[in-house]
């Protein structure tokens, strides 16, 4: 039996994987055939065991292309991407594309479902040819994106590269996944060309921990033979930021949380007035509440008279646009596909559960039915119900692990990493992962809970259907839930899903209650209460003896780090006073620390 085999194999009672009815699933798994694989079955590893050894993937199997060192060939997968609003680079691999005029890029912008606007908004680039040809990027940067898989730019690359480029501000919407991030890091890598001693003069701020590390990761995938120094700012290398002294800093390109880089701001131990290009990632979560005083003061710190501002997010509601109007200059404005849509690759179904009791019967049914396919993301609302949850499944055999803001750091990055190898199939997880983080592979978000708002719905299931490929989302409700139903059935049909006509004309939730929604999540009974009645005594005995061992195991991996700080950004709790502001601020950047 493979090692891979082995890692299908599940412990305990619940609903398993059964074996047969996932013969497509498992032959992935063992290059054999289906109808083979399943006859090989047999069962031995332990539930829920996230930390697993290190496996020699097949490629099919290596879901998120960690383990291959040739990525895949990306603008092939985005070009695989039919319809309007997904990312779609314009041209096969290689193929050289005429840089557009104002006679042809009218055509261009329709295609690609571009609204562009702002006094004198450059012309979209075409291809990464143009980077030499129009812009005299050195030869290194203009093949990067090629190096790194990407053939052609995607729509939002076109565009917002271009503005970037032209050394403007910026504000760009485009659908998750569509490659927002090598829009704004291959302009900055232009504008820097190469590492210089000094202080930072890049500026790359976003919500989660994890999304900063990601961001990292891509810059230094791009950053050519005299790579840029960029580091993503801990306690532990605020020291090589500072100045002065007899120090000079030794890194162009910070990149990091609010909270933490307030932190270090106050601490002095870092200037911020030589950034001269600031990117805000997800910008209308770090313009709102919980984030939006931290966000202020990185603003004031950044100086520099020339300071280019560049705004990205797949959902950018008026109010943000907004107040980003009031610190930006003359910028240009981009937006790929519906304003505030969700990703139109992704098929989405809502699925009534009647009550909190029916979501685990409804959840193992998906099980039984074959349709959880993983790897899957599992959403809830809070870091209570995330461990709730994971106390429930991890007797599935379900290879589920969890992961929240007060799980220490490298916990969070185990999990992560053992999410991308295959090692872990069901990933519990907060809004910590909602938002920015490319597990490419996904091909199912479950919202377990039903999402807080709008914007938290595009980005929860914006974790799959990623790069052009497809994903799903399902979303499970409860008569609790129906008051808030209309505003996601919109969501969806806005993006071509198709959604019963009662939903749709369901009363509209009042303005006050969505914003209470926002800030507050509502009250659930505990997922193990709710599954109390399928249990027996036995099971509920072997289940807390299963729960003890798996927290001896964490305590014993995480002996050497600190817990991160309690609280995170998806449970903003009640309207804030000055003091409770500054709390929940905190709160909303746990991740960070
Ligand atoms: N030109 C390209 N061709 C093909 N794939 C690309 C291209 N550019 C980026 N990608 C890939 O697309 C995936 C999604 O990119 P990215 O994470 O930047 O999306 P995003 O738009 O920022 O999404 P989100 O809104 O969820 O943060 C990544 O895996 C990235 O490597």
């Amino acid at each position: 039996m493979s090692d891979v085999f082995r890692l299908l194999a599940g412990g305990g009672g619940g609903a398993r994987f059964d074996k047969r009815r996932f013969a497509d699933d498992v032959s992935i798994f063992t290059g054999a055939p289906a109808t083979d694989a399943a006859a090989a079955s047999s069962s031995s590893s332990k539930a829920g065991s996230s930390s697993g050894t290190k496996l020699s993937l097949p490629a099919d199997l290596d879901f998120f292309g960690g383990a291959s060192a040739q990525p895949a060939t990306a603008a092939g997968k985005a070009g695989d991407a039919k319809g309007k609003g997904k990312a779609k680079p314009e041209a096969d691999s290689g193929t050289a594309t005429e840089p557009l005029t104002r006679a042809t890029v009218g055509a261009f912008l329709k295609e690609h479902r571009l609204k562009l606007t702002g006094t004198d908004a450059p012309l979209p680039l075409a291809s990464w040819a143009e980077l030499s040809s129009r812009w005299n990027a050195p030869e290194w940067l203009a093949q990067a994106p090629a190096k790194a898989g990407f053939a052609a730019p995607t729509p939002v690359q076109c565009a917002a590269s271009a503005v970037l480029l032209d050394d403007r501000d910026l504000l760009a919407g485009a659908p998750t996944g569509s490659g927002k991030t090598m829009a704004y890091l291959i302009p900055l890598l232009h504008h820097l060309r190469g590492p210089k001693p000094g202080p930072v003069r890049a500026l790359i701020v976003a919500p989660t921990r994890e999304l900063a590390t990601q961001i990292h990761d891509q810059l230094r995938k791009i950053s050519g033979p005299r790579g840029v120094r960029a580091c993503v700012l801990t306690k532990a290398n605020e020291g090589n930021l500072k100045q002065g002294e007899g120090k000079k800093g030794i890194f162009d390109v910070l990149i990091t949380t609010p909270m933490r880089l307030v932190n270090a701001l106050e601490a002095k131990e870092v200037d911020l007035s030589g950034v001269r290009h600031l990117v805000l990632d997800e910008a209308d979560r770090l313009l709102e509440e919980g984030f939006l005083e931290q966000t202020d003061a990185v603003l004031a710190a950044c100086s520099h008279p020339e300071l280019r501002k560049a705004l990205f997010s797949a959902t950018l509601p008026a109010g943000v646009e907004e107040m980003a109007r009031t610190f930006m200059v003359d910028a240009v404005r981009v937006i790929v596909g519906t304003k505030d849509a969700a990703n139109e690759s992704i098929n989405q179904t809502l699925t009534y559960v009647g009550s909190e009791e029916g979501k685990l019967h409804a959840l193992r049914a998906l099980v039984h039915e074959g349709k959880l396919k993983p790897p899957a993301l599992l959403f809830v609302q809070s870091i209570a119900r995330a461990r709730e949850l994971f106390q429930e499944l991890v007797y599935d055999g379900l290879h589920v692990d969890v992961i929240h803001g007060e799980r220490p750091r490298a916990q969070r990055d185990a999990v992560v990493d053992a999410f991308k190898r295959g090692d872990v199939w069901v990933l519990i997880c907060t809004e910590l992962l909602a938002r920015g983080i490319d597990f490419k592979g996904v091909r199912l978000v479950i919202n377990y809970d039903f999402p807080q708002s709008t914007q938290a719905y595009i980005h929860r299931i914006g974790r799959s259907g990623r790069a052009g490929r497809q994903g799903e989302a399902i979303t499970f409700y409860t008569k609790d839930d129906a008051p808030h139903l209309r505003s996601i059935a919109n969501i969806m049909k806005n993006s071509g899903a198709e959604v019963p006509e009662w939903m749709l004309s369901l009363k509209k939730s009042s303005q006050n209650a969505r914003n209470k929604l926002k800030r507050q999540a509502p009250e659930r009974i505990d997922v193990r209460v709710a599954a109390g009645s399928t249990l027996g005594r036995k099971t509920a005995n072997k289940r807390a003896d299963m729960v003890r061992a798996s927290k001896r195991r964490t305590a014993a991996a995480a002996s050497s780090e600190a817990p991160a700080q309690p609280g995170e950004q998806e449970a903003p709790a009640a309207p804030p006073t000055k003091t409770k502001k500054r709390k929940l601020a905190a709160g909303a950047a746990a991740e960070e620390s």
